[in-house]
């Protein structure tokens, strides 16, 4: 039995998303829930012949019966860029979204595992973070925001200009945060060897980086990605759930590097620092994190990669303070 809401779930990742996880045979329960209109996406999903059971909450008056009895719940609500914003300028509007689901989820499924998709990831994860704090119930192992996107970009950009690769098989660690400059491929470490040029890293990275704005742009003022992020997100629900039920499966993911003080020393040298929080592979295990996983020769990671970390570390530092004094002060 695994229970799993969709919080924004009439959203434009939340609609793909939930079709996709009514798709994945081990979730018996779906919970969608959103301001507006989601009684007819889960009256339409719920006729996709799966053995899932679909629920639909509508409103503040549903949040909390949205949010019971879950094992995990997945947060892609807000709302996202248009051209010629960051995903800071989000910040206003999503950080006091956020706040008010993950206080829900605290009070009514206190061991729920937490995906959150809303940016800008870097500051809401720590305001979930904080929520969760001051609520008592918080378990740094069973906090994540979800940055699969990046990985999935990783591999398939490399294949952009690689045709040999299996953009599907390819893993390249991104680590860091997600926004600009905090995504920080390593593409010395990737899973096959690529020879890639200093051009071609140079390249690869910024787009990597800045995968993001290109989807934003072609949208043209229609909003940001959501079929690859409902992609992104679906995997990274399936590889929570089937680490719950007791698989070993890597994901690299934002989390509170107290999930794992002694896993976080090798990242904390490699640039991390003294940061709360850091995208890294991680094991998953049944109660969430189960380790950091430690980077196979990060003796190979280069001067250029060294000195994205450091970039990625500023401006982290930033965003991390933004979303703990948000939820300190609001
Ligand atoms: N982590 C990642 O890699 C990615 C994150 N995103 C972020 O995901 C978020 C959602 O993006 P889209 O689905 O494209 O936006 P959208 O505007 O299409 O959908 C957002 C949904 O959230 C709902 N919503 C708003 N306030 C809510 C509340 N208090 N409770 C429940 N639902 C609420 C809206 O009604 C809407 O249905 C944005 O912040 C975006 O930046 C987008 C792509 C990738
Ligand atoms: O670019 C955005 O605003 C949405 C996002 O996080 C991504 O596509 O990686």
């Amino acid at each position: 039995m695994v229970s799993v809401a969709i919080l924004g779930a009439a959203g434009g990742i939340g609609q793909p998303l939930s079709l996709l996880l009514k798709l994945n045979t081990n979730i018996t329960k779906l919970h969608l829930y959103d301001i507006v209109n989601v009684p007819g996406v889960a009256a339409d999903i719920s006729h996709v012949a799966t053995n899932s059971e679909v629920k639909s909450f509508l409103s503040d008056k549903q949040l909390a019966e949205a949010v019971t009895d879950i094992d995990l719940a997945i947060i892609p609500a807000g709302v996202p860029r248009k051209p010629g914003m960051t995903r800071d300028d989000l910040f206003k509007i999503n950080a006091g979204i956020v706040k008010g689901l993950v206080e829900a989820i605290a009070e009514n499924s206190p061991k729920a595992i937490i995906a959150v998709i809303s940016n800008p990831v870097n500051s809401t994860v720590p305001i979930a973070a904080e929520v969760l704090k001051a609520k008592g119930v918080y378990d740094p192992k069973r906090l994540f925001g979800v940055t699969t996107l990046d990985v999935v970009r990783a591999s398939r950009f490399v294949r952009d200009i690689r045709p040999e690769v299996d953009a599907a098989t390819l893993r390249v660690p991104v680590i860091g945060g997600h926004s600009g400059t905090t995504i920080v491929p390593l593409l010395s470490l990737a899973s096959a060897k690529l020879e890639l040029s200093s051009k071609e890293i140079e390249e690869l990275t910024h787009r990597i980086q800045f995968g993001g704005d290109e989807v934003v742009a072609a949208k043209n003022g229609a909003g940001s990605a959501t079929l690859s992020m409902a992609y992104a997100g679906a995997r990274f629900a399936d590889s929570v759930i089937r680490a719950m039920k007791g698989e070993t499966v890597v994901e690299p993911t934002f989390i509170p590097l107290a999930a794992d003080p002694e896993g976080a020393k090798q990242i904390r040298e490699l640039g991390a620092g003294q940061l709360d929080y850091f995208a890294v592979p991680v094991e998953l295990g049944p109660q969430g994190v189960k380790a950091i996983v430690q980077l196979d020769g990060a003796d190979k990671v280069t001067d250029f990669e060294r000195k994205a970390v450091s970039v990625a570390a500023e401006a982290l530092s930033t965003n991390i303070n933004t979303g703990v004094n948000f939820a300190k002060s609001a």
